[in-house]
């Protein structure tokens, strides 16, 4: 059948304008993905969900599967990428062949993304990011990280020969949310520790214990975490988790593997945008800060709730490595006091650099 007859075909079920999100699953082997896809796909009967299982780190690979479930039916699709692998390819022609699949065969509720073998989800949640300020069709939406309980804590101590992060401690820091799954195969004692060693990398992200990957599907599905664009209350998921879910700010100040940690500033006051794009271009493609003891400070992820002065909005910043981006959100209220929150996640962190430079955006420190 030729692409045009296949194009009379599309079946009308999801909105043509309506933006497909994306959720990147990511995790070790045997740590519980493809459960949880599984176990998504169950229940969501009716929805058109395109699961995409990338075996990344395979070299020239060219074909990736997808499945992609309608009307409680599964069946299979390849993507075909002209040049390589998703992760490797320039804007996209990952993005490009799901949208053109969709074009052919109709829109998708929600894509799936399992990345399998890859050990940094960095790079592939960014081209998705990117892509969807260039009015790309799809958006990403979040970045799931399954920890296989039992192996995990092996998984973190894990020592590179060029001293570079570990995997898993670069997806733990990396996700919107940590799903620790195999609860059943350790003790109490072990699950205390486990969640302990995760929040000491990353506090900021919602945290949720499975076995069998069976997780409320509310809690990892439209998140929103990357924009607000596709929310029709003009929220965002971040904001929403900073100003009504909350979180705890720095709840440990010990780190273990002593380089990645979390650590987050609060200012009252307003900020001044162009002083605050200075300080995160030092920050994040400069490098231009180094802790007390000479070691610069690398950011992984970076979040935040800002009151600018250019207007009377929540602002919310967000980085992923050297990437970042701002958006508008909803109205301060009048009475609200405004203030500002910077959530780092990286390496080397040391707050009382941060702080100065932050400190130094404020209003009152730039007139
Ligand atoms: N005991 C126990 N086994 C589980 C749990 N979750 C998944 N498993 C099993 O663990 C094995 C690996 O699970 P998968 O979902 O295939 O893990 P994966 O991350 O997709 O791993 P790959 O398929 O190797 O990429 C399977 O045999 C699952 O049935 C759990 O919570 N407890």
């Amino acid at each position: 059948m030729s692409d045009e007859e296949d194009v009379d075909q599309i079946p009308d079920l999801v909105p043509a304008n309506k933006k497909v999100p994306i959720t990147i699953i990511t995790g070790f082997l045997g740590s519980g993905k493809t459960t949880l896809l599984n176990y998504i796909l169950s229940k969501q009967h009716g929805k058109r969900i395109a699961v995409i299982m990338n075996e990344f780190g395979e070299g020239d690979s060219i074909e990736k599967s997808m499945s992609v479930g309608s009307a409680g039916e599964l069946f299979e699709e390849w993507l075909e990428l002209k040049n390589g692998c998703l992760c490797c390819s320039v804007k996209d022609n990952g993005v490009k062949a799901i949208e053109n699949l969709m074009t052919k065969k109709g829109k998708f509720d929600y894509i799936l993304l399992e990345t399998t073998g890859l050990a940094d989800p960095g790079p592939i949640a960014s081209i998705f990011w990117i892509d969807e300020e260039l009015c790309s069709d799809i958006y990403l939406d979040g970045i799931i990280t399954m920890i296989d309980a039992k192996n995990c804590p092996q998984q973190l101590q894990e020592k590179k020969k060029d001293s570079s992060l570990n995997e898993a401690t670069r997806q733990i820091a990396l996700s919107d949310i940590i799903v620790i799954n195999k609860t059943d195969l350790v003790s109490k004692i072990e699950l205390k520790q486990l969640t302990t060693d995760i929040r000491q990398i990353n506090s900021f992200s919602q945290l949720i214990e499975t076995t069998h990957s069976r997780v409320d599907l509310d809690m990892i599905l439209d998140l929103n975490a990357y924009s607000n664009s596709n929310s029709s209350s003009g929220n965002s998921g971040l904001e929403d988790v900073f100003r009504h879910r909350g979180f705890r700010p720095d709840e440990h100040q010990h780190v273990i593997d002593q380089t990645v940690s979390t650590l987050t500033l609060e200012k009252p006051g307003c900020i001044d945008k162009v002083l605050l794009d200075g300080f995160l271009q030092d920050l994040l493609w400069e490098k231009k800060f180094k802790n007390s003891e000479g070691q610069t400070i690398e950011i992984l992820r970076l979040k935040g709730l800002l009151s600018l002065t250019s207007d009377d909005n929540h602002h919310v910043v967000q980085a992923v490595y050297e990437l970042y981006d701002y958006h508008t959100t909803t109205p301060w209220d009048v009475n609200e006091e405004r203030r500002n929150t910077l959530v780092f996640i990286g390496r080397n962190l040391d707050r009382e650099i941060l702080e100065h430079q932050f400190t130094q955006c404020l209003q009152s420190n730039s007139s």
